[in-house]
């Protein structure tokens, strides 16, 4: 039975905290969507499901999370793990805020922690401001995210306006004191009347302080770093031992990005030198998307008949010059446009024998693997820190190889050097 439920607001940061609590010994899977009583397998210490609520409606992202909560509850979880982006992604309307407050209301928790840091990363807080390398959030590139641009970094003030709780910060100088004193601090925290506390975080130390700080409560929230704090499972080598039980599919190669962060595009021009390249042209998708779409696996399909094992690259965007913002006519956002795109090339590919995938973006992994009907996924080897492979099952029951990477995530040479560390 698992201990550990994860509810993950994107796909891409399911993977990610699964990569980490796999990294502690802990056997985990993930579900795609909430499962309906469907039979996991026996051997989980943790389950994670992933949703797509990051930029969904306040109320669909409540109403999912609540959802997924029960489904763990059901599971026999014990302890709920709250995942959002190491960046803090959301918008003065939510979903951070709203999904916490209804997860400490239906738990009945005195109090939870707010902690995004993820230092193998480099998403540090200090001062209970979030830094993105040595920038402030709100000076990092973040700021001009297609659909969630932060412009502030204190964690504080960034939730504030989502949730209904006052705001607590406990920094460095009090986390550095060991367990006990967080504790202290958190209790007194609760006590004024503010449940939801930002913690400082640098390094990995301070992850296993506020971990064990925080063991005896019923919901934990953060980005995936949190988890490399947890106790270490009592199992020696199960990474490895989990990476060679994924099932490894022959097959064609593909990545996919719909991402337009700073990480993604220094991997699409690296990639563009080495690997045959579509970009999507957004007015040929507006004009008529099934053709452009049609005209991408014609393409793909004839780049693999010259080298079958070759990847392809199909993406969105070079330079932040390419991003549109949504139009003010109410037409058809070109960030909607491009995920449709992509969920259908992922669709067609697989028909056409592609068996392994490399997805950049979280909405764009949310969309592709709900296109291609993937309902569990099972991690195998690390790729980087938050990315993993995984074998993903579609509902009729075929098996895909995947590797969900975020925006920001995974080295610049990604896209070329990740095929090989599958099997
Ligand atoms: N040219 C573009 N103009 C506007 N939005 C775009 C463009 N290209 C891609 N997008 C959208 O940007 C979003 C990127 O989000 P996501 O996939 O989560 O990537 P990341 O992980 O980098 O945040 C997607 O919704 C994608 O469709
Ligand atoms: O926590 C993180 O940084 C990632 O897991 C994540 O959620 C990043 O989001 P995307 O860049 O939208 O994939």
């Amino acid at each position: 039975m698992p201990v550990l439920g994860g509810i993950a607001d994107d796909f891409t940061g399911a993977t990610d905290l699964a990569t980490n609590l796999v990294a502690r010994g802990l056997r985990t899977v993930v579900t795609l969507g909430v499962p309906s009583g469907e039979d996991l397998p026996a051997d989980v210490d943790a389950v994670v499901i992933a949703v797509k609520t990051r930029t969904a409606e306040v109320t669909e992202a409540v109403t999912t999370a609540r959802a997924a909560l029960r489904a763990l509850r059901e599971l026999g979880c014990e302890r709920i793990y709250d995942k959002y982006c190491s960046t803090f992604d959301s918008t003065p309307q939510g979903n951070i805020g709203p999904v916490v407050d209804a997860l400490l209301a239906d738990l009945d928790a005195p109090g939870t922690v707010i902690v995004p840091a993820f230092p193998d990363t480099e998403r540090t807080v200090y001062q209970g401001r979030l830094f993105v390398g040595s920038e402030l959030l709100d000076d990092s590139s973040m700021r001009h995210h297609p659909l969630t641009p932060m412009t502030e970094s204190r964690v504080r003030l960034l939730l504030e306006p989502q949730t209904r709780h006052a705001v607590g910060e406990v920094f460095h100088q009090v986390v550095r004191r060991g367990p006990a004193a967080l504790r202290a601090a958190l209790d007194a925290e609760f006590a004024a009347g503010r449940p939801l506390v930002v913690v400082d975080a640098i390094d990995d130390d301070d992850l296993r302080t506020i971990a064990e700080a925080t063991r005896d409560l019923p919901l934990i929230t953060g980005g995936s770093g949190l988890a490399l704090g947890l106790a270490q499972a009592d199992r020696a080598g199960e990474p490895a031992r989990q990476a060679a039980l994924i099932p490894v599919v022959d097959g064609h190669r593909a990545v996919l990005a719909g991402s337009a962060s700073a990480a993604t595009r220094a991997q699409v021009a690296h990639a563009r030198d080495r690997l045959p390249w579509w970009k999507l042209n957004l007015s040929a998708l507006r004009a008529d998307l099934d053709a452009e779409v049609a005209a991408v696996v014609e393409w793909a399909r004839a780049r693999w008949a010259e080298d079958a094992l070759r990847p392809v690259l199909v993406y969105a965007v070079d330079s932040l010059a390419d991003v549109e913002p949504p139009p003010s006519d109410g037409g058809e956002p070109a960030s909607v446009l491009v995920e449709r795109a992509l969920g259908r090339c992922a669709t067609l590919f697989a028909e056409h024998g592609m068996g392994r995938l490399v997805v950049a973006g979280g909405e764009t992994s949310g969309t592709v693997l709900t296109a291609l009907e993937v309902t569990r996924l099972r991690l195998g080897a690390p790729l980087s820190p938050g990315v993993s492979w995984a074998a993903g099952t579609t509902r009729a029951g075929a098996v895909v190889n995947l590797a969900l990477k975020s925006g920001n995530f995974g080295d610049e040479d990604i896209f070329t050097s990740s095929w090989e560390r599958l099997a």
